[in-house]
This record gives structure tokens, C-alpha cells and sequence, in this order.
């Protein structure tokens, strides 16, 4: 199925400051920001509406590609304009006064059929000349675009690099990851474990490759991990599975929010398959409807495979929207924005945690007494009045988690496999819970709510991020969920650990033994 984009979204497609007037006349260009089309023909351009004629119009495709639109409709091959790919109209045309001129286009492009696109833009003194870091049109992660800007930046620092210049994979990998590749930042990789791991996705022993540059953090993990180990493992268990992209309509009243909200929930089969015609795998599960004022927040919910997803839901959410602003019979819709800080993508919130983000997981396990004594020096009673203390911190404080640490082991593991780091922000939230068994023995367990990760997509098959996930046993379809339970499992480690650290308060010693460097 093909979404239709509105004149809204259309606006998208002419890149902003670009009108200007040329030697031959003005100039102006658009950038495909939507989806790969293919441009069948070119109707005309209206220039404060006086039409500018095939015949006076040209068109740039780039690399020297220029065709009259005359020549162009009469060919009648088209051509196929990629997302990210500009092209820039040349119109023999008087020169335009300084000032906002309005600017339409009509053409013909498949799978859509005829578009209008309609835009202000203005004519203003070009900015001075300004420092700019090299950049290639042609092929930016070529070696010689790439010493350019390490040149550059010598040049601009007065500094000389070794270290970053060296690495040992094509450049071109990074293209989809990187912009402006420049060099590398190499973060040393320490080895905990085998974690032994009883889940319903990852059974068996695992090596866990941490990045960090945080003294003692290996020590504290591989500890935790003997102990866990000791106990006969961590049980795993994927609990909740959810990825989000939560756009907002504005109406002129509540009212006309309420009800957007009640159709909504109405025509989600027929939303459904607007969002999934943009993926092979994104599958939309559920709409929640949040309303506050004259706003309809909307958080898409959808399942998206191995990969985190963010970019999956972000098309699907697009296709979707431009159906219901198509669509939607009832009062008029003001303003419409994809995203609405409602997701919430890359940051805290109590939303994640209540109604999941990512993975929702949970590691557990029960430490015996003896284990315990003998390997951290603490008693169970101490580690679970410990975490009571420590529940009354966390409450007050307002944080996102009452454990001690787990964002110290899914940033080390998230660096070291290529996932996007600054999802910490959400995956750090964490409900540790603690009891003393009937044998006195701990039972300790901590739910991750919002553990954004995967084994597909986003840096995952970057070549040292891939080795490690391949260190995991986490690469190939359907390894996602096997991921989540490690890295859970590691996450308990942890809290084990540095809980009986501070408990026992050999915690200051131990750092001032391996993670200093005064
Ligand atoms: C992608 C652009 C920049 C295109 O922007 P554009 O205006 O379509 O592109 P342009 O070709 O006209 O270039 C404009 C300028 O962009 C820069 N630029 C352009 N291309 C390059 C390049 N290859 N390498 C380096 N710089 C580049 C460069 O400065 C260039 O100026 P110039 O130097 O040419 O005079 C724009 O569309 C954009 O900024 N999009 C937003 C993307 C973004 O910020 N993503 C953040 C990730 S989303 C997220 O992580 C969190 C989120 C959103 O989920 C949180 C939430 O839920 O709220
Ligand atoms: N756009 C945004 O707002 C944000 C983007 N990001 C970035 O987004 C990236 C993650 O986006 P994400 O959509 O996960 O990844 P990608 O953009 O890398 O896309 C992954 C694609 O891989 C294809 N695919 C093939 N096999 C599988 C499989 N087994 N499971 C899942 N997908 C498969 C799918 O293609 P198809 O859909 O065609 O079937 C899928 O869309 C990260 O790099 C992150 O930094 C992060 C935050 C916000």
C-alpha cells in the first residue's frame, strides 16, 4: 500500500534558503525528505504566480546531469530521485527582488500521481564566507575526503593526531552511521564473565565484553558474575516488547481533540496498514490516545523485529499520519507534528517505565547465604535492608531507578555492540527488588522497563561492534530478545556486586585500588 503525502508534508521536499537569483535567471532546490519517488514529468513552476513554462525551466539532477523539462516530459523516462538526493531547478526568469516570494511546482511523480508543491521563500544577501570542515559531494568517505578534515582540523587546532587516524575498517561502512567521518575514538574493551544466563532466549555461558573507561567496573561485574554463577545463574525473561513514535494534532478545542481520539481507535485497521506498508517487519501493535487541552497526543506502538526500531516507527508513523490527515472527517486539524516528547526517545520518563519502551526484562536470581558471605562479605539481611535505605534515597531523589547502577553496564555493553548510546537515557531506568527466603537465602531480582536494543540495524554490523555481538552469540535473526536477557543478566550482576560493596564499605577501597589515576 502507498501513502499519499499532504501538501503539509510536501512543504518538506524544498530545501529552505535555497532561492536565489543566477547569471541566467533564479534557482532554486528541493531535497527528497520523504520517500524514493520516481519524477515522471514537470508540470510548471509559478513564481508569485506567474508561470514559468517547461520550455524556460531546467532541471540539475547533479554530476553534470542538467535537462530542459521540455526535453525531459517529452523522453518520458523519468527520473528516480532517492531519499537524501537533491535537485536543483534553474528557471529562465527575471531576477527577483530581495524579499519572501512564493514558489510552486506541479509535476507528475509515480507512485503518487500529480503533486503540488507550495512554499515561501526569500531572497536574501548571501551570508558571508564561513569556516567550513571539508566535505565531498562525490564520495565523502573517501580517503581523500577523510584526510581532508583530519588535515583541517590539525590546521584549525594547531595539533597534531596519531591515534584517531587509525583504524582498520572501510570507511564506507560508516555511511548510514556517520556523517563527516573523521577518525575514531577507541574505547578499551574489558572481559567479564562467562555469565551463565538461564533464559527463555540466551541459555548458557557468555563472555561479556564491556567498554568503559571507568576503572574497577570490570572487576565489580565479573565479580557480581561469579556469584551468580555460584548460585547456578540469573533466570532471564523478556516481559514486554514496544517501540514508539508519538505524534500530536492540534484541534481548535478539546472537543475536537476528544474525538479525534474516539475515531482514531475506530479506523486503527485501517491505519495499520498505512504504517506497515513501509516495512517488511514494522507491525503496529496498538495506539494509546493521551489527551490534555485542545491536544491528541498519539503513541504508536509497534514490534520491529531485531533492530531497536526508531527509524522503522518514525516512516511507518509518517505514512500513517499522512492517511489520517487525509482521512480524518471531523473538526479541522491546526497543526500536526510526528513527534510530540510523548515517545519518550532518549529520555527518562515515568511513561517508559509504566508502559514499556524497547524491551521490557527482568533478571532474577536466588544468592545463597553461605555464597554470599564467603564471596562479598555481607550478609542477605544487610543487602536487602540496604536496598530498603536505599528505596527511600531513590523516592526522594526522584530517580529513574532504586538499584545502584545498571546504567554502568548497558552503556559499557551498548558501546561495545553498536547500540545507540544515548538510549541509556531511557534503558537506565530499573526496579530492583530484594527479599530474604524462607531458607535465608537473597532473592533479588531487577526489571529493566525500557532497554532499547538490537542485533540488526542502527551500528550493529559495524565491524568491531558486530565481533563483539558475534563474542554474544547475537547476530542473525530472531537474536534480539537473546540480547535483552544478557544484558539484564549482566545489570543484576552488577547491582549484586556494588550493593554488597557499599554494604560491607569496601567500596571506596576497591575504587581507590584499580580507578584512579592521579
Ligand atoms: C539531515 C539534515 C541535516 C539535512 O538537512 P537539509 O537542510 O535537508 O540539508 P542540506 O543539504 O540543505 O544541508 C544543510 C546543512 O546541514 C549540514 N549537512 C547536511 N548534510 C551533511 C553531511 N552529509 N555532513 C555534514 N553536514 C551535513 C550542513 O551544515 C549543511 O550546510 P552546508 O555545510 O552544506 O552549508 C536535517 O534534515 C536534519 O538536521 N534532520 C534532523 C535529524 C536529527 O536531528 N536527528 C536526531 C536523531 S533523532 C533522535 O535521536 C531523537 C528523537 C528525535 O527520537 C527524540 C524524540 O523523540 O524527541
Ligand atoms: N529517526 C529517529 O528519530 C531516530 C533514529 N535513531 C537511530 O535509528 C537507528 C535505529 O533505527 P532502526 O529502525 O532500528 O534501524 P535501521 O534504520 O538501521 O533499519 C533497520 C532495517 O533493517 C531491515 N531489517 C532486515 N532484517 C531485519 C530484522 N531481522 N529485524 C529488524 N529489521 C530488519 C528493516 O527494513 P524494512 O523496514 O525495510 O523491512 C529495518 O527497517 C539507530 O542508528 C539510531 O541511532 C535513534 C533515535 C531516533
Amino acid at each position: 500500500m502507498i501513502f499519499t503525502p499532504s501538501a503539509m508534508m510536501l512543504k518538506l521536499l524544498y530545501t529552505r534558503g535555497s532561492l536565489r537569483n543566477t547569471p541566467e535567471g533564479v534557482a532554486f532546490s528541493i531535497k527528497n525528505r520523504l520517500d524514493t519517488v520516481r519524477i515522471t514529468r514537470i508540470e510548471y513552476v509559478e513564481l508569485d504566480d506567474v508561470r514559468i513554462g517547461t520550455e524556460q525551466i531546467a532541471l540539475d539532477l547533479g554530476n553534470g546531469d542538467v535537462r530542459p523539462a521540455s526535453v525531459f516530459n517529452a523522453e518520458r523516462a523519468g527520473f528516480t530521485l532517492p531519499v537524501g538526493q537533491s535537485a536543483t531547478f534553474h528557471l529562465a526568469a527575471k531576477p527577483l527582488p530581495e524579499g519572501l516570494h512564493t514558489i510552486r511546482v506541479r509535476f507528475a511523480a509515480e507512485p503518487f500521481g500529480e503533486l503540488t508543491v507550495e512554499v515561501e521563500d526569500a531572497i536574501a544577501a548571501r551570508p558571508e564566507s564561513r569556516t567550513r570542515i571539508p566535505r565531498s559531494e562525490t564520495d565523502d568517505y573517501s580517503e581523500a575526503a577523510i584526510r581532508a578534515r583530519q588535515q583541517f582540523a590539525e590546521e584549525f587546532t594547531g595539533e597534531q593526531f596519531e591515534h584517531l587516524k587509525h583504524y582498520s575498517f572501510d570507511a564506507h561502512t560508516l555511511q548510514g552511521n556517520c556523517e563527516h567521518f573523521t577518525g575514531v575514538a577507541q574505547i578499551p574493551v574489558g572481559l567479564a564473565g562467562p555469565l551463565h544466563v538461564n533464559g527463555e532466549h540466551a541459555q548458557g555461558q557468555f563472555l561479556i565484553p564491556l567498554a568503559t573507561t571507568e576503572g574497577t567496573l570490570v572487576a565489580s561485574y565479573n565479580r557480581g558474575i561469579q556469584l551468580l554463577n555460584l548460585c547456578g545463574g540469573v533466570k532471564c525473561t523478556v516481559i514486554g516488547d514496544a517501540m514508539q513514535r508519538a505524534p500530536v494534532f492540534v484541534f481548535d478545542d478539546a472537543r475536537g481533540a476528544r474525538d479525534f481520539g474516539r475515531w482514531v481507535e475506530e479506523a486503527i485497521d485501517q491505519i495499520r496498514p498505512e504504517a506497515e506498508s513501509t516495512s517488511r517487519i514494522a507491525k503496529l501493535q496498538y495506539i494509546d490516545t493521551y489527551l490534555a487541552g485542545k491536544f491528541a497526543y498519539l503513541r504508536f506502538n509497534y514490534s520491529t523485529g531485531d533492530a531497536a526500531g526508531q527509524n522503522m516507527v518514525g516512516r511507518a508513523t509518517f505514512a500513517a499520519c499522512s492517511w489520517i490527515l487525509e482521512h480524518y472527517p471531523g473538526a479541522p486539524i491546526r497543526h500536526f507534528y510526528l513527534e510530540s516528547n510523548f515517545a519518550t526517545d532518549k529520555k527518562a520518563s515515568q511513561v517508559n517505565v509504566m508502559r514499556t519502551r524497547g524491551k521490557r526484562v527482568v533478571a532474577e536470581a536466588v544468592i545463597k547465604r553461605d555464597i554470599l558471605q564467603q564471596r562479598m562479605r555481607v550478609k542477605p539481611e544487610q543487602l536487602a535492608y540496604h536496598g530498603q535505605v536505599s528505596n527511600v534515597g531513590a523516592f526522594l531523589s526522584g530517580a529513574n531507578n532504586n538499584g545502584a547502577h545498571s546504567a554502568n553496564g548497558i552503556t559499557a555493553l551498548f558501546i561495545a555492540t553498536g547500540q545507540d548510546v544515548a538510549n541509556v537515557s531511557e534503558s537506565s531506568a530499573g526496579v530492583l527488588y530484594s527479599e530474604i527466603t524462607p531458607e535465608g537465602d537473597l532473592y533479588i531480582s531487577i526489571t529493566i522497563p525500557s532497554l532499547i536494543v538490537a542485533t540488526h540495524g542502527g551500528g550493529t554490523g559495524l565491524a568491531t561492534q558486530n565481533e563483539y555481538l558475534r563474542l554474544l552469540g547475537c547476530t542473525g535473526r530472531g537474536t534480539v530478545n537473546k540480547l535483552a536477557e544478557i544484558v539484564a543478566g549482566v545489570v543484576l550482576a552488577g547491582e549484586l556486586s556494588l550493593g554488597a560493596a557499599i554494604s560491607s564499605s569496601d567500596w571506596v577501597s576497591s575504587h581507590e585500588q584499580y580507578g584512579r589515576n592521579r
